[in-house]
């Protein structure tokens, strides 16, 4: 008799595309696992290329890689390679080392160059059911597409380059249902910052987390890369979201999609990416869609998160385990407990980062900074995602609208999330940032970030201080 084939009833969506990938069972939940795409940008990918050359190997697949320069450029318009000196040198290693390799580099404002997060999405280097690894944290973003999508370190990150595969335990599996409808003015990114705060940082830890349920099928695919950025922030390497008619839709026709009867051939086999109704997992939260509200951050980690219009919270009414790093993180952020954020004044606003720097995040921003001016005293910034998103943007006129209301435009790269390419808030200052971190010195020594989504970010310009979107006029 022929073997049968496995019946796939009781799986979930990651069971199924680690399925897929295993190329041996190393026992113990451990396998050898088939890497699909591999991701360098300028931090990590020159350390990753070099090691690889150290040992005396060659990068085995390189047509699977993709690299462009993200963190370490600078986001001044007019910028080139040499405008922020350190970052300029990797961009050189990373020049040398992809051409040396024969790995495709998006090289400074080409096509295709921005945050790595946002590019290899929007040119269908990731996909729906693919493993897709980079040597950086937020990679679990890809997943909103459906891809199986994880940061590696630098020793991983040359395995892969090496053999195309990587050593893996296999995740535990961890849902999170929101049903029914997100308010007005409430977006992936506060339903992101909602979820943190109610499981806390460490919630996903050696998880992945399949976001599902009606209010995320009704995301957009930008908005389900922002959910799905933010899986890393509650302890879990990947999150994905199953994907479906509105990803298929998005990716058609882009650059490296499959195409024609190729591609009707990938829906159909994509459309079997969905957890069976029969499906097990290790943890499952529920959520309600109509109680999230528009959710800013008031302390030094993403779940210290609260409503915009509720008060900081109390750290002596806390639980005793908490008390002291509230107790610090309001002293960083120069807050008092029980006072409400809403008019805290502002001094920075950053629109950016792989969280919420593309087009629709873009088009959110815009549609409040049409209402007025920024305040006298703030600096606001918009750094485009990508060159892609900020062509896109000028070809809608957004540009011109920023720029009206007082915004800066920036040239695509993390700029002010991370700082790694010199662009600082200055210490002390506070700013109401669209990006996905808000630790200690984040975004420069003594910089007190409050994480927002991009139309409380553009309000707060504005106002000149926080303030609550949806009274916002
Ligand atoms: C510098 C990089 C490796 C890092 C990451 O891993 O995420 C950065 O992108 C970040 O957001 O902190
Ligand atoms: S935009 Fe920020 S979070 Fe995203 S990869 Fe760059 S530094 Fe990391």
């Amino acid at each position: 008799m022929t073997a049968a084939v496995m019946p796939s009833s009781g799986q979930s969506l990651v069971d199924k595309i680690w399925a897929q990938h295993v190329i041996r069972d190393l026992g113990d939940g451990w396998a050898l696992i088939h890497i699909d795409r591999h991701i360098l940008h300028d931090l990590s990918g020159p350390p990753a290329l070099g090691k690889v050359q150290a040992a005396g190997r060659r990068v085995s697949m390189p047509g699977l890689t993709f690299a462009t320069p993200d963190h370490a450029v600078s986001s001044r318009p007019g910028r080139t390679a040499a405008s922020f000196p350190p970052g300029g040198r990797l961009i050189e290693a990373l020049r040398d080392l992809t051409a040396h390799a024969g790995i495709r580099l998006f090289d400074l404002d080409e096509d295709g160059q921005g945050i790595v997060h946002v590019t290899a999405p929007e040119l269908a280097i990731s996909l729906p059911g693919l493993t897709v690894i980079c040597g950086d944290s937020h990679t679990c973003t890809h997943g909103g597409l459906g891809a199986l999508a994880f940061g590696v370190g630098t020793s991983e990150s040359a395995h892969a380059l090496a053999t195309q595969t990587l050593r893996m335990q296999k995740p535990r599996r961890m849902r999170v249902l929101v049903e029914g409808r997100l308010g007005a003015h409430v977006t992936a990114k506060d339903l992101a910052l909602h979820l943190m705060r109610r499981l806390g940082s460490a919630a996903g830890v050696g998880h992945t987390v399949e976001y599902a349920g009606s209010a995320v099928r009704a995301l957009g695919v930008e908005a389900r890369l922002t959910l799905c950025n933010l899986s890393v922030e509650m302890g879990a390497r990947s999150g994905l979201i199953a994907p479906d008619d509105t990803v298929f839709g998005w990716l058609a026709g882009r650059d490296y999609a499959p195409k024609g009867g190729d591609f009707d051939q990938a829906v159909a086999v994509w459309r079997d990416l969905a957890s069976d109704e029969d499906a097990v997992f290790d943890r499952e939260a529920v959520f309600d869609a109509a109680e999230v509200a528009p959710t800013i951050s008031w302390g030094t980690s993403p779940d210290q998160s609260i409503a915009i219009d509720e008060a900081v919270p109390d750290p002596d009414r806390a639980p005793a385990t908490s008390r002291e790093g509230m107790r610090a993180a309001l002293d960083y952020m120069g807050l008092e407990a029980g006072r409400p954020l809403i008019g805290t004044p502002v001094d920075w606003v950053f629109v950016g980062s792989c969280a919420n720097a593309r087009i629709e995040d873009l088009r959110a921003a815009a549609a409040i900074a049409r209402t007025g001016r920024v305040a006298p005293g703030v600096t606001a910034w918009v750094v485009p995602g990508s060159v892609r998103v900020k062509r896109a943007a000028e070809a809608e006129g957004l540009d011109r609208v920023f720029r009206e209301a007082g915004f800066a435009w920036r040239e695509p790269g993390c700029a002010m999330c991370v700082a790694a390419n010199g662009e600082q808030v200055p210490p002390g200052a506070r700013s109401v940032s669209t990006s996905n971190r808000n630790f200690v010195g984040r975004q420069g020594p003594r910089a007190r970030t409050h994480l927002a989504s991009p139309a409380t970010a553009a309000a707060a310009a504005l106002a000149g201080r926080i303030v609550d979107v949806r009274t916002h006029s």
